[in-house]
């Protein structure tokens, strides 16, 4: 595999001046991309096979395209799932925010959780519910016709006939299950307004609607989450809430400061960066 591995060094060198932070592994997806193989078995490609469209992939990738745009596919958990140009790329931080409502549901007592996820992109958090919690009955809402268009494929692969698509807004979505829902979970868009991402792949790719929240702070659609989750849930159940790293105060006090809430609690992500708020809904 002399060939390929010479490509595959060439292209590396391309899109580490190009400014991709992680120029060997993207090279390597997009030549396992375009000649069908998973990354562990390119050493099988023959160099009579080599594939030219994988300078193709290259150059888009040092356009700063994402990856996940070149091969289609976002890994998410442990779910593969289709995304393009009009989605939100699913995040590795939201993988834990995800990882910490999986673990509360699986720790519940009830045999058939209810659970919204509130501006579900690609579907990536209500679709790893769905597979990680047996039984759990997700709805997934979402007010971008796109985003749906790619929720809605990424259900029919992975919904388990438990996963329902809503095209609703966040503010005033799925009246028929007010005080009934174990949990809400949310990554809402967040970044304020005036604050541009100075990552290409974000800035140029993602959905403005996914990225930036209203209001000065950019924090208007999180206070739409917690009114609505306060209207969805059962007494005892949770509310789980994604924020930027310098909005952790922020989103704490939202929540501390409304009395229907208890246990509010600031997590953090893998890199210790505060990432997501929880909270409970009073019983009583
Ligand atoms: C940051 S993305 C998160 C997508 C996905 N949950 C994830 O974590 O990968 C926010 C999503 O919320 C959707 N959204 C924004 N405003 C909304 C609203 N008012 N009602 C419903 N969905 C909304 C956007 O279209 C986008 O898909």
């Amino acid at each position: 595999m002399t060939f390929l591995i010479d490509e595959i060094a060439l292209a590396t060198a391309r899109l580490a001046e190009a400014g991709v932070p992680s120029p060997r592994t993207d090279a390597e997806e997009i030549a396992a991309f375009v000649h069908g193989v998973p990354r562990g078995m390119l050493h099988t490609i023959k160099d009579a096979d080599f594939d030219a469209r994988f300078w193709e992939g290259v150059a888009r990738r040092e356009a700063r395209e994402p990856l996940q745009h070149i091969t289609g596919r976002a890994y998410f958990r442990y779910l593969s799932l289709e995304v393009g140009p009009g989605v939100f790329v699913p995040r590795p931080e939201t993988e834990v925010v995800a990882g910490w409502a999986i673990d509360r549901l699986r720790e519940m007592d009830v045999t058939s959780p209810v659970v919204v996820d509130l501006g579900t992109g690609s579907g990536a958090i209500a679709l790893s519910i769905a597979q990680e919690v047996a039984l759990a009955q997700v709805h997934a809402v979402e007010i971008d016709p796109v985003a749906y268009g790619w929720a809605k494929r990424n259900i029919l692969e992975h919904g388990q006939g438990r996963t329902t698509l809503h095209p609703e807004d966040l503010t005033d979505c799925l009246r028929e299950l007010n005080g009934q829902v174990d949990l809400v979970i949310s990554n809402p868009p967040y970044i304020p307004p005036g604050a541009i991402p100075r990552d290409p792949e974000v800035r140029d790719y993602d959905p403005s609607r996914a990225l930036y929240g209203s209001g000065e702070d950019g924090l208007d659609e999180v206070r739409a989450v917690e009114r609505t989750a306060r209207r969805l849930l059962r007494p005892g159940g949770f509310a789980v809430v994604e924020h930027a790293d310098q909005q952790g105060n922020a989103v704490y006090w939202l929540f501390a400061e409304e009395n229907g809430w208890r246990d509010v609690r600031l997590r953090q992500d893998l890199t210790g960066r505060d990432r997501f708020v929880t909270a409970r809904l009073t019983q009583d």
